[in-house]
């Protein structure tokens, strides 16, 4: 059974198409309207062997927040959708990935509860033009909306493009290792009974 999602979300803010194929091969189109985050989505799915598509437009007019949020928004929905009902995935995950000075570490939990835990201090300026203060919001609408527990900590590390990157690439890694089905599991691994 494929564990795909294909999400159409149109607000008076944005307007996203987004599909997802969990067990992919890191295949992506990405057009955000955002380039940064062209980037950093091209590198989760090649990292998370997610095969992506996005297309967005939003009022970037404004800046990036709407476009950025919602499209975290829409890739946590995707991940609840193709997800289904959780029988057998291996639940939690977490990696730990180096980006030349940087090390980034990201835990994750497809619990069913929403939780961000952002441990990323960041200057409060741009990469390109992008505001670095909206990952966090990228993440934020994520969980809300996929449902996971999601620990992002900066080990350490001073340029804030590697620092953006590890942590995006260590969620695909996570998230790819939280997802992968497990013969050995009967049943949503859950908190009560079994574990
Ligand atoms: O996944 P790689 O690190 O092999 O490639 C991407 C990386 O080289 C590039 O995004 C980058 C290099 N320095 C900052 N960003």
């Amino acid at each position: 059974m494929a564990r795909s999602a294909a999400i159409e979300r149109i607000t008076k803010e944005t307007q996203i198409k987004l599909s997802l194929e969990i067990d992919g091969k890191g295949e992506a189109q990405i057009c955000t309207s955002v380039p940064f985050l062209d980037h950093m989505l091209d590198l989760f799915a090649r990292h998370g062997l997610f095969d992506l598509k996005v297309e967005a437009h939003g009022d970037i007019d404004i800046d990036f927040h709407h476009t950025v949020e919602d499209i975290g928004i829409v890739l946590g929905t995707a991940f609840k959708e193709a997800l289904g009902d959780k029988c057998g995935i291996r639940r939690y995950g977490n990696a730990v990935v180096p980006m030349d000075e940087v090390l980034a570490s990201v835990a994750t939990d497809l619990s069913g509860r929403p939780y961000l835990v952002y441990n990323v201090e960041l200057p409060k300026v741009k990469i390109g033009d992008f505001d670095v203060e909206l990952v966090r919001e990228f993440f934020q609408g994520f969980v809300n909306h996929c449902g996971a527990n999601l620990h992002l900590n900066l080990m350490y590390g001073d340029n804030v493009h590697h620092i953006v990157e590890a942590c995006f690439k260590a969620a695909a890694r996570a998230l790819d290792q939280a997802t992968q089905l497990d013969s050995r599991i009967e049943g949503v691994m859950s908190t009560k009974g079994k574990l």
